[in-house]
């Protein structure tokens, strides 16, 4: 193997460009935890890297258990699947990380950068059903497996003919347990069944208007150090700044919500529409941020436009925040924007 440039003094990242084949020198370690969805995942980002001329070899990254907890509780308590990465990262065990987003806490790492954000896959969640069912043609008291509070909670809602059962576990075995006959179905992200090569087991895509998805849900996220100025470059150009603007949004209501309330949310950001004259100039167009929020047994939905992403996450924050304030009945004079696909008021009852 031939040396590496770790192992040489540091270059500027001027003298890294004027180098010929500088980025071959350089071998990427891409880390990555054991599950077949986090493999598939972090082999799609190599592919990219590897696309650009780069040399990737894939590092398997021990779970949470086998690591510090010192360095752990400097990362937080949330996001167990990101903490075993973002340690391995930190400690310059690893150069790269792939994370799925939704998986990943929104409150920012000191000395780690989200260097990319590629094209997210379909955010929607599906259903995997025997018989090749939708959940509308499940019988009353059928029952559905979900680890998902948020999934529950518009299950509820929408399909409140049927029981919701707390399950866990990697895709395979929530299959499974459809296959074997312990569940009518389960509801599963559409991204993560397409990434494993199974989407074609989905028998019901479920629309944003019944089932808004996790924020982030289908996108990933590619995390580097800070200081290591080269690997962010070179990882920088995997970033699609459309869904990076989307999940931003997304983000954005989910870091105001937590501030405020533990209650399960989903939210889906959509680009397009406004791109003429009055769209305030922004090239991207207007965004649309749809959310859902079951308020202490009160599902609402509510949904706002406008160009910047951030605020739009804060203010549809505010109006669940606002929601919540309001212990009383719901107050129908405080309905959202026009052109909401609004399912308020409702009583959920949650199973978890
Ligand atoms: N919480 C588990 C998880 N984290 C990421 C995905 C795959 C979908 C994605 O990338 O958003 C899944 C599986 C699921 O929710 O069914």
């Amino acid at each position: 193997m031939t040396p590496t440039l770790r192992h040489t003094p540091p270059l500027t990242e001027a003298e890294q460009e004027c180098l010929p084949g500088a980025t071959a020198t350089r071998r990427l370690r891409l880390g990555t935890r054991a599950s077949e969805l986090a493999t598939t995942q972090a082999g799609w980002v190599a592919d990219l890297l590897r696309a650009r001329g780069h040399q990737v070899d894939l590092v398997p990254v021990r779970t949470e258990g086998d690591e510090s907890t010192a360095s752990l509780r400097e990362i937080g308590g949330t996001g167990v699947f990101a903490s075993a990465l973002r340690t391995a990262l930190l400690e310059d065990r690893i150069d790269v990380a792939v994370h799925s987003l939704k998986d990943l806490p929104v409150a920012p790492v000191p000395g780690l950068v989200l260097a990319a954000i590629p094209e997210r896959e379909d955010p929607r969640d599906v259903v995997v059903a025997r018989d090749g069912l939708t959940l509308a043609g499940l019988p009353e008291g059928a029952v559905v497996g979900t680890g998902s509070p948020r999934r529950a909670a518009q299950l509820a809602v929408f399909a409140p003919h049927l029981q919701i059962r707390d399950i866990r576990g990697n895709i395979d075995s929530r299959v499974g347990q459809v296959r074997s006959g312990t569940l009518d179905a389960v509801v599963l992200a559409a991204a993560g069944l397409t990434r494993v090569g199974r989407i074609d087991e989905a028998t019901e895509v479920l629309p944003f208007v019944q089932m808004l998805p996790a924020p982030g849900q289908g996108a990933l996220a590619v995390e580097c150090r800070d200081d290591d100025e080269a690997v962010t470059a070179w990882c920088a150009e995997l970033d699609d700044p459309d869904t990076r603007a989307c999940v931003e949004a997304e983000r954005a209501l989910l870091a105001r919500l937590e501030a405020g309330c533990t209650a399960p949310v989903g939210a889906v950001a959509r680009l397009g529409g406004a791109t003429g004259p009055d769209s305030g100039g922004d090239p991207r167009g207007a965004m649309t941020l749809t959310g859902f929020a079951d308020l202490q047994g009160r599902a609402t939905r509510h949904e706002v436009s406008g160009a910047d992403p951030v605020s739009l996450g804060h203010q549809l924050a505010d109006l669940f925040l606002a929601d919540l304030a309001s212990t009383g009945t719901p107050d129908p004079a405080g309905a959202p924007t026009a052109g909401a696909d609004h399912a308020g008021n409702h009583t959920t009852e949650r199973d978890t």
